[in-house]
């Protein structure tokens, strides 16, 4: 595995709120991330694994502490860097999001024409090419609502990893699923991160797919456990 980290996070703190009302949600996170691992966040309700998803997706502004994503410093990074950052990234959410009034295919393919200049020729066939790779080569032109809660999760995968980014941030993907359907989910985007080289940090609450992780790493009321070691390692 290549060992220049994908994300390197140092001492990172992040707070809501202001004046009295200011409470610190993120303490003192370390956490390096490498290309092709996929890492999962555990952690109970309100602990702030969301945060630090969004922090790292360029979601939120960082306020305190270093955050590098490709060796780019996010801490008062311009909005320009973060929309870069952002195009660099799949994102996987609870709700799939898929737009109602496109099919499966053109979910897929929004995703290829935001990013890219790139011919509507290509980028269908790349959009048809991901789709088949995800098993719905035979629901091409479905729309979402004639399909499964796990294919349109399977469309969702092909979305985000359509543009082969160096980084996949994924919140409860399994969690409107059954554990069938959740556990062919999570296969399914290991596969494809492996084939690609893609990394994934990815928030669950589903003990059963803890398997697929190259590492856990467990969020408790905002302190990262798990990941001193690794850190310390690797400097
Ligand atoms: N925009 C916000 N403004 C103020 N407080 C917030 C905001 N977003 C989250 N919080 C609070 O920050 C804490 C951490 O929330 P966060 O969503 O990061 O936790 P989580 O571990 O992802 O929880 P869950 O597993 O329920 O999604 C919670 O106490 C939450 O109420």
């Amino acid at each position: 595995m290549e060992r220049q980290p994908v994300v390197t996070i140092k001492n990172l703190n992040h707070y809501y709120g202001k004046g009295a009302l200011k409470r610190q949600i993120l303490h003192d996170i370390n956490l390096e991330i490498y290309p092709g691992e996929i890492v999962i966040m555990t952690g109970p309700s309100g602990s702030g694994k969301t945060t630090l998803l969004s922090l790292i997706g360029g979601l939120r502004s960082v306020q305190e502490g270093s955050l590098t994503f490709l060796e780019e410093e996010l801490y008062r990074a311009s909005q320009k860097k973060l929309v870069s950052l952002r195009q660099k990234i799949g994102y996987i959410f609870q709700a799939h999001n898929l737009l109602g009034f496109l099919t499966a295919r053109q979910n897929v393919q929004m995703a290829v024409e935001i990013k890219q200049s790139v011919s509507q020729y290509h980028a269908v066939n790349r959009s048809i090419t991901m789709l088949q790779a995800v098993g719905l080569g035979n629901y091409i032109n479905y729309y979402p609502e004639n399909l499964s809660g796990g294919q349109k999760q399977r469309i969702a995968i092909a979305r985000a990893l359509v543009n082969n980014p160096p980084m996949v941030l994924a919140d409860e993907p399994t969690a409107a699923l059954d554990k069938q359907s959740g556990r062919d989910v999570v296969e399914l985007m290991q596969r494809l991160a492996k084939e690609q080289g893609t990394s994934i940090l990815l928030v669950t609450h589903d003990n059963r797919i803890l398997d697929i992780a190259d590492r856990i790493v467990e969020m408790e009321d905002g302190i990262l456990l798990g990941d001193n070691h690794n850190v310390a390692v690797n400097n």
